[in-house]
């Protein structure tokens, strides 16, 4: 298909975006303005040379810069600005729905209260709620590198929130910190109230996302690329419908695959997983959802059929009201049908 002919059928798309850290849509533009305004100096003197150093040899790399870029978050008109820009973002892609994490301790453990960071967040998707008609749910990940007593303080925090909070996620550095680590606090999640999922086989291997599976109970697996390595997980998450939150521009910017020709989506719909296509850390790693979309579709030469499949599949993970996925899916399947 010819470029621009399938930019634009990417674009009509109506979208779900499943896996996006909102600290991941820190764009260096809002980055230096809220710096500016907080009296931090970055460690980069322009826009240009911070961009120049997003270039990363694996996860941890990037992480260091996340973090570090997160720590001009100060104010909660700051989350709120982070969170709006992305969401003004997105509905310009014409995505309807979100499902955003935050990572609490990244800014909890430089003293900024709980509840700043809630409130700036929580406020800026009420309001796109409200005006630009984007539902979202809300998931708070725990820090693997933390330890599990830490992530049961943030729980902790969470609980004069937990109406507003959907879910808990699991992120940051993967390898030699295995969901096992984390069974008890998301446990103890479970019983609050909280859906679970959990990042898993991003770099770390499979046995990590049976453990999320068969420990953590997660109802999602986010990324999970590693899946295909391994026949039985493959036959478990058919059979229990686990959806896999997949970010294509992460995997190639942090070197989980070489490059996009090898991204596993293709084969994974293929035997009928539900495979879902998402920005993860759009700021950081060269595109939003349509850019995901775009850049997959071009790499793996997907058809119709598959990009309709994607779309669907998000709608079908969400955690919307089963009135709300059919009502999306039909408008799906209503959009390809009218392509010609
Ligand atoms: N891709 C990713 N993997 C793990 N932790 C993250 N935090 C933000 N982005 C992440
Ligand atoms: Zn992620």
């Amino acid at each position: 298909m010819e470029s621009s002919a399938l930019k634009k059928i990417i674009q009509g798309i109506p979208k779900a975006e499943l896996h996006l850290h909102i600290e991941g849509s820190f764009e260096p533009e809002l980055m230096f303005k809220i710096a500016k305004r907080n009296n931090i100096t970055l460690a980069y003197d322009s826009i240009a040379s911070l961009k120049e150093a997003y270039k990363f040899n694996n996860l941890q790399e990037f992480l260091d810069l996340y973090y570090i870029g997160a720590q001009v978050l100060i104010h909660e008109q700051d989350f709120y600005d982070l969170t709006w820009a992305y969401l003004t973002k997105v509905h310009s892609q014409n995505v309807v729905h979100v499902e955003v994490f935050f990572d609490p301790q990244t800014h909890t453990d430089r003293g900024i209260s709980f509840d700043v960071v809630f409130n700036g967040i929580f406020k800026a998707l009420e309001k796109a709620k409200e005006e630009l008609n984007i539902s979202y749910q809300l998931i708070m990940s725990y820090l693997r590198h933390l330890s599990e007593e830490e992530a049961f303080k943030t729980l902790e925090s969470s609980l004069p929130y937990k109406q507003y909070i959907h879910g808990v996620g699991l992120d940051s550095s993967e390898m030699g910190n295995p969901p096992s680590k984390f069974s008890k606090v998301f446990k103890a999640s479970a019983d609050e109230g909280y859906k679970l999922v959990a990042h898993a086989g991003e770099e770390g291997p499979s046995t990590y996302i049976w453990e999320a599976l068969d420990l953590l109970k997660v109802v999602r697996i986010d990324h999970g690329n590693r899946c295909l390595d391994d026949e039985a997980l493959v036959e478990r998450l058919l059979k229990e419908k686990i959806a896999l939150t997949l970010c294509p521009l992460s995997n190639v910017a942090l070197k989980v695959i070489q490059k996009m020709e090898e991204h596993p989506v293709a084969k994974m719909l293929d035997k009928g997983l539900i495979a879902t296509i998402h920005s993860d850390d759009p700021a950081y790693f060269g595109g939003y959802m349509n850019e995901n979309y775009y850049e997959t579709a071009k790499a793996l030469n997907l058809n119709k059929s598959q990009l309709m499949q994607l779309a669907i599949n998000a709608f079908e993970a969400s955690w919307l009201s089963a009135a709300r996925k059919e009502e999306h899916i039909n408008q799906v399947k209503e959009y390809f049908s009218l392509l010609d």
